[in-house]
């Protein structure tokens, strides 16, 4: 039986990055349900069935490098020799980003936005962002060297939000540096609306520019709501979720009998969660700082504590302190298993008595995996 390809870049090696891609779904899903075992081999954790996604389509956020010239950009990635290749039909995007890439690339021209050529160290356009929430509205980043196209950029976006009417938040990046880096500090907003609106799981989450969301919506909402049945079964009465982005596990936990505080390194992403927090009539509390000294500077820990960091892990002093804390029970998303074994070793006195595997990041090796720890 023929199949249909599922990516023409993938199958002519223009493009490797979903590097699992030849691998069928459910071998996919197997295989890092093998891994995450092997890698917690050393607890006695009871596994969940994992929680698929969609193979294709999932994705929210399309990051694209700008190469080219203003009258042919192509956005997508660089090959190996330096050259774009243009992606602006890749499968993992979202129907709504797909749609948009073209007019946001019949835009570079308009505008005349010249990309960036990482050799020459000329031109300005390095990156287009795009974020897709459910409801189906835009947000459009231009990540730039300097400021010298925003003003042409603001000329010609009544016309492209015309084009593209789902375009609800605009914004340009500034990155001067000549550095492999996606995005700099600052960020100047293009648009009235300030944030999106992502609809997850009963939450309406804020998202600014600058703030991490989860890139695969489906997922995003299936781990929120597995936070908020798992921890109901426990009833605690004060939990942190610590490294809360723009909130999802405080708002999902939050109720009237529990109190809740976020802790986030983003100022803009705890300016959007307490946004959020407002708008739902939710008691939640949102500091901005280091998860690790809000946790060791505290007076008591609570009954729960949420860790959702980073790939590089909780590291060996918040580890350290959760292991002494005395707190009762951590929820512990990771979107690395190797740092949460390492994580896990350093806290023999919690348990991790369940755990599920979510797919968060379909065609490659990654996934998010999601275990409650009890105290021994
Ligand atoms: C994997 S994301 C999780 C975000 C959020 N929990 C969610 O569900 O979308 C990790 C978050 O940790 C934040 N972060 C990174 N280092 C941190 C630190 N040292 N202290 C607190 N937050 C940090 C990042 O800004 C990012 O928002």
């Amino acid at each position: 039986m023929s199949t249909a390809p599922l990516c023409h870049h993938f199958d002519a090696g223009r493009c490797r990055s979903c590097s699992w891609l030849g691998l069928p779904y459910d071998v996919q899903l197997l295989d890092k349900q093998r891994q995450v075992e092997t890698l917690l081999a050393a607890h006695d954790v009871a596994w969940l069935s994992p929680v698929a996604s969609p193979q294709l389509g999932f994705r929210n956020k399309a990051k694209m490098v700008v190469h080219g010239t203003a009258d042919d950009p192509t956005l997508g990635i660089l090959n190996p020799a330096g050259s774009g290749v243009d992606l602006r039909d890749c499968p993992l995007h979202t129907p709504g980003i797909r749609a948009a890439l073209p007019v946001l690339a019949d835009f570079v021209t308009t505008a005349r936005v010249t990309p960036y050529d990482v050799p020459a160290r000329r031109g300005e356009l390095k990156h287009l962002l795009v974020t897709e929430s459910p409801d189906g509205e835009l947000m459009v980043r231009w990540v730039l060297r300097s400021q010298e196209p925003v003003t042409r950029i603001q000329k010609h976006l009544p016309a492209l939000r015309a084009a593209l009417p789902a375009l609800a938040v605009a914004s340009v990046n500034l990155q001067p540096e000549h550095k492999a880096i996606l995005e700099g500090d600052r960020e100047i907003l293009l648009t009235e609306q300030e944030t999106l609106t992502m609809r997850v799981a009963g939450l309406d989450l804020h998202l600014r520019p600058q703030s991490f969301f989860q890139t695969n919506t489906a997922m995003a909402a299936e781990l929120y709501e597995r936070a908020r049945a798992w921890v109901s079964e426990v009833g605690p009465g004060s939990v942190w979720d610590l490294y809360c982005g723009v909130g999802g596990f405080a708002l999902a936990l939050a109720g009237p009998a529990v109190d809740v505080i976020g802790v986030e390194v983003s100022t803009e992403a705890v300016a959007s969660a307490t946004l959020s927090a407002r708008e739902a009539g939710v008691d939640a509390t949102f500091v901005a700082g280091d998860a690790t000294a809000y946790a060791v500077a505290a007076a008591a820990p609570p009954d729960l504590v949420v860790v959702n960091p980073p790939r590089r892990g909780i590291g060996a002093e918040l580890a350290g302190w959760l292991e002494t804390s005395g707190v009762q029970r951590v929820l512990y998303s990771s979107c690395n298993a190797q740092t949460l074994a390492t994580d896990l070793a350093a806290m023999p006195s919690l348990r991790p008595v369940r755990g599920q595997l979510l797919d968060m990041f379909p065609n490659t090796g990654h996934y998010e995996v999601l275990t409650l720890l009890e105290r021994r």
